[in-house]
């Protein structure tokens, strides 16, 4: 058989370098560590990007294909900086990009029955690596439930409320576990969000609900304290995110802090 010509490697003339290429929403299994059970196996889909020079056409994109290959069972957060510095090397790229989607399940005790589920989070990280710097962000999706503090205030019956999401990214200094995370958040809503709850529990969480009132700007600026007393969170964000129940709009509210 004859050889077959390397289109990708072919040179481009339009002198324009390409900030990020690669493959984008593969689903690949992964481990991520796990507070109580070592190491947790999910799901993620994930993200792979290089800088290609302006001079080649194209980027190898089997190449991120085989470098996921040979992590296979080792894909966790340990591992992602050994993964960019292959990308880096495997495809003679300057700087190197991952991004890992993956639900993280957590088993969760209802208040008063404790009636245990589980609960899903939707997590990501996200690397990157150039020849002189290394940045990896953990992301965390988590799911409140809050009462409006004004609709309590001038109601004479109830108060309205809603599920909202609050998104939390962090870079630290060594490690951080999702679940410190998740449980920072939900002290910062009117209440969680429960997989299963029970009549007597369904009582507590809207009793404790309503003892509890706040505004998206109250959960943001709860969690920011928080993470600000973390010592080994260096750099944050966190957004809320209230899914309304009795206006047609979202309310939203964000906070972004670098502690170095
Ligand atoms: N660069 C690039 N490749 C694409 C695209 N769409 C499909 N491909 C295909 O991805 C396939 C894998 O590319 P390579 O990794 O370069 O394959 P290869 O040359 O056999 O592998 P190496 O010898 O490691 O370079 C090729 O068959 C491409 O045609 C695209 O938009 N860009």
């Amino acid at each position: 058989m004859s050889e077959l010509k390397d289109v990708q490697s072919l040179p481009d003339y339009r002198q324009i370098e390409i900030d990020k290429v690669g493959i984008k929403g593969i689903r690949y299994p992964v481990s991520v560590l796990d507070r109580h059970k070592g190491i947790q196996h999910t799901i993620a889909e994930i993200n792979m990007y290089v800088d290609l020079p302006h001079h080649f056409k194209g980027t190898h994109m089997s190449r991120f294909v085989e470098i996921l290959n040979e992590f296979r069972h080792e894909i966790h957060i340990k591992k992602i900086l050994c993964i960019l510095q292959e990308m880096r090397k495997r495809l003679t790229a300057k700087v190197a990009h991952i991004e890992m989607s993956f639900p993280f399940f957590m088993e969760k005790e209802a208040p008063v029955s404790k009636a245990v589920g589980l609960m899903g989070y939707n997590c990501r990280i996200l690397g990157s690596m150039g020849e002189n710097f290394r940045d990896l962000v953990l992301e965390v999706e988590v799911p409140i439930m809050t009462v409006c503090p004004c609709s309590k205030e001038i109601s004479a019956k109830g108060a309205h409320n809603q599920r909202g999401i609050v998104r939390v990214k962090v870079r630290f200094k060594k490690f951080i576990w999702i679940e410190e995370l998740i449980e920072i958040v939900e002290k910062c809503a009117s209440s969680p969000v429960y997989p299963l709850l029970k009549r007597t529990d369904e009582k507590f969480v809207t009793e404790w609900a309503y003892d509890h009132p706040m505004f998206v700007e109250d959960v943001v600026r709860e969690v920011c304290s928080r993470l600000t007393e973390n010592q080994e969170i260096t750099w944050f964000s966190v957004e809320a995110e209230n899914f309304e129940s009795i206006h047609a709009h979202n309310a939203y509210a964000f906070i972004e802090r670098n502690k170095n």
